[in-house]
C-alpha cells in the first residue's frame, strides 16, 4: 500500500463539514428568517422595498441565511409574471473602497450577460457609478444587490449612499435596487454616517452568537451525513458545540472542530471519534489560531512583540508601557526600521491582547503615579521566539532574546505543551 489510503472507516462523506457546503435548511434562526422574509416580501408584492443590513459576529449564519432566503425568493418570483427579479452577489473581502465595489458590481453584472469586464482602474468614481447605473437599468425590475463583508470599504461608503438613492435622484429609470449589506464588524455599523445609516440600515437584522444547544442542532445533521454509523461517540457533537459556544458562538468554528476531530481520529487509524479527540482537535485549532495571529502581525506589531519578549526573557514582566516603549525603540533601531508613536504602540498592544497573545493589567497608583497599563506574554516565550525566528528581519533579535532567556532559565516549553 502507498502512503495515502482511502479512508473507509471514519468519514462517509466529508462534504457537509466543508466551508462551502450549503445545508438543506437553516436551523435555529426562525426569528431572523421571519424578519428577513418580511423585509423581502414587498418584492413579490411589487412594492418599494427597504434595504436590509445584516450584522453579527463571524459564523453566525448571515451568509447561509441570505443564500437560503434569496433562493426561495427567486423560486417564488418565477410564479408571478409581473415580478422581474435578479440578484447579484459581491464579496467585498478584498475591496477597500466604494470605487472598487462599484467596479466589482459592474463586472459581476456584465459577467451574467457575457459582456467584457471593465478595468479595475482608470475611471473616475462618477464614471464607474454611471456604468453601474447603466448595467442596472439594462436589467430593469428589482435587483437585489448583496454586498457581503461590506465593512471592508471602511469610511469610503459613497456607494451605500448613492446606490439606494439612484432612482429618486434620477440616475436610473427602470430598475429598483435593493441592497443587502452584510457585516461582522459592529464598529462599521456604529460608525456609518447618519445619511448612510438611514438608507442602508432601514431594516436591520442582528445575528447573535449561537449557544451550545443551537450549535448542537446545527451540527447534528452534518455529523450524521459526514461520519459512518457508530463512529461518533455520544459526547462528541455536544462537546464540539460546547467548545465553540464558549469561545465565539460560531457555527463555522463548531464545524471545523468536528472535522478536525475526525481527521485526528483518521490519522490515528482509530475507528471511533472520542471526547479526547475533540479536546486534542480544540488544542490544535487554538494553536493554529495563535500562530496565525502572530504571523499576520505587521512589522511594527512584530517589533512590539519582540520588545515584550525581551522583557519576558529578562524576567521583567509585567512591564509598564513606558518601559516597553523604550525597548521597542531600541528594537526598531536595531532593525533599522521606522518607529511609531507610543500611542500607536499601545494600539498594537491592544490588538495583540484581542488575539489572546498578551495580557494587560490596568494599574491605578492614585494621584502620585496615575493610571497605567502593564503587559506580559500570555503564551509561552518559546512560541513567540519561534515565530519571530521565522519572520524575516527578526532572526538575529530572536536569537539574542533566546540566549537571554536561557541565561535566566526562562525558556519554558513551547506551545505544544501549552
Ligand atoms: N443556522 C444554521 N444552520 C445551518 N448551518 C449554519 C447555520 N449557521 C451557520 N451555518 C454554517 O456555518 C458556517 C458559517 O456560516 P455563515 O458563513 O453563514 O456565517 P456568517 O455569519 O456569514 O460568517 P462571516 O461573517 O464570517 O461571513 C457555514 O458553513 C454555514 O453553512
Amino acid at each position: 500500500m502507498g502512503m495515502f489510503e482511502r479512508d473507509r472507516q471514519v468519514f462517509a462523506d466529508a462534504e457537509p463539514l466543508d466551508d462551502s457546503y450549503e445545508p438543506e435548511d437553516v436551523r435555529e434562526r426562525d426569528e431572523e428568517l421571519e424578519k428577513y422574509q418580511r423585509a423581502l416580501q414587498p418584492i413579490i408584492d411589487n412594492r418599494p422595498t427597504s434595504n436590509i443590513f445584516l450584522y453579527g459576529k463571524t459564523g453566525t449564519g448571515k451568509t447561509v441565511a441570505t443564500k437560503y432566503m434569496l433562493s426561495h425568493l427567486e423560486n417564488s418570483a418565477v410564479g408571478y409574471d409581473d415580478v422581474d427579479l435578479s440578484t447579484v452577489w459581491v464579496s467585498c473581502e478584498n475591496l477597500s473602497s466604494s470605487y472598487q465595489v462599484a467596479v466589482a458590481l459592474v463586472n459581476e453584472l456584465r459577467k451574467n450577460q457575457n459582456k467584457d469586464r471593465i478595468s479595475t482602474t482608470g475611471y473616475s468614481q462618477q464614471r464607474v457609478f454611471d456604468l453601474l447605473y447603466e448595467e442596472l437599468d439594462a436589467l430593469g425590475g428589482t435587483v437585489v444587490i448583496v454586498l457581503d463583508e461590506i465593512d471592508n470599504i471602511g469610511h469610503s461608503d459613497d456607494i451605500l449612499y448613492g446606490l439606494p438613492r439612484a432612482r429618486s435622484n434620477g440616475y436610473v429609470d427602470t430598475v429598483r435596487p435593493v441592497i443587502v449589506g452584510i457585516s461582522n464588524d459592529f464598529k462599521f455599523r456604529d460608525n456609518l454616517s447618519p445619511k448612510v445609516k438611514d438608507t442602508l440600515a432601514e431594516k436591520e437584522i442582528l445575528f447573535p452568537p449561537y449557544d451550545a444547544n443551537q450549535l448542537r442542532s446545527i451540527l447534528e445533521p452534518r455529523a450524521e451525513k459526514a461520519f459512518h454509523d457508530g463512529v461518533l461517540t455520544d459526547d462528541v457533537v455536544p462537546l464540539c458545540a460546547a467548545f465553540a459556544a464558549q469561545d465565539t458562538g460560531s457555527a463555522r468554528q463548531a464545524i471545523r472542530l468536528l472535522r478536525e476531530a475526525g481527521e485526528l481520529t483518521q490519522a490515528k487509524d482509530s475507528e471511533t471519534v472520542t471526547e479526547e479527540n475533540v479536546r486534542d482537535a480544540q488544542d490544535e485549532l487554538e494553536k493554529n489560531q495563535l500562530y496565525q495571529g502572530m504571523q499576520e502581525l505587521t512589522t511594527q506589531g512584530h517589533a512590539v512583540l519582540c520588545a515584550l519578549a525581551y522583557h519576558q526573557a529578562l524576567d521583567e514582566v509585567p512591564v509598564r508601557s513606558r518601559d516597553l516603549y523604550e525597548r521597542y525603540l531600541t528594537v526598531c533601531d536595531r532593525l533599522d526600521a521606522d518607529s511609531v508613536s507610543e500611542r500607536r504602540v499601545r494600539d498594537h498592544l491592544s490588538d495583540m491582547h484581542m488575539l489572546g497573545l498578551i495580557s494587560v493589567n490596568e494599574r491605578n497608583e492614585g494621584l502620585s503615579a496615575g493610571r497605567y497599563h502593564e503587559y506580559e506574554l500570555d503564551i509561552p516565550l518559546k512560541t513567540v521566539l519561534d515565530v519571530l525566528n521565522s519572520t524575516s528581519r527578526f532572526e538575529e533579535l530572536s536569537d539574542i532574546i533566546k540566549s537571554t532567556a536561557d541565561d535566566n532559565n526562562l525558556l519554558q516549553s513551547g506551545i505544544s505543551d501549552y
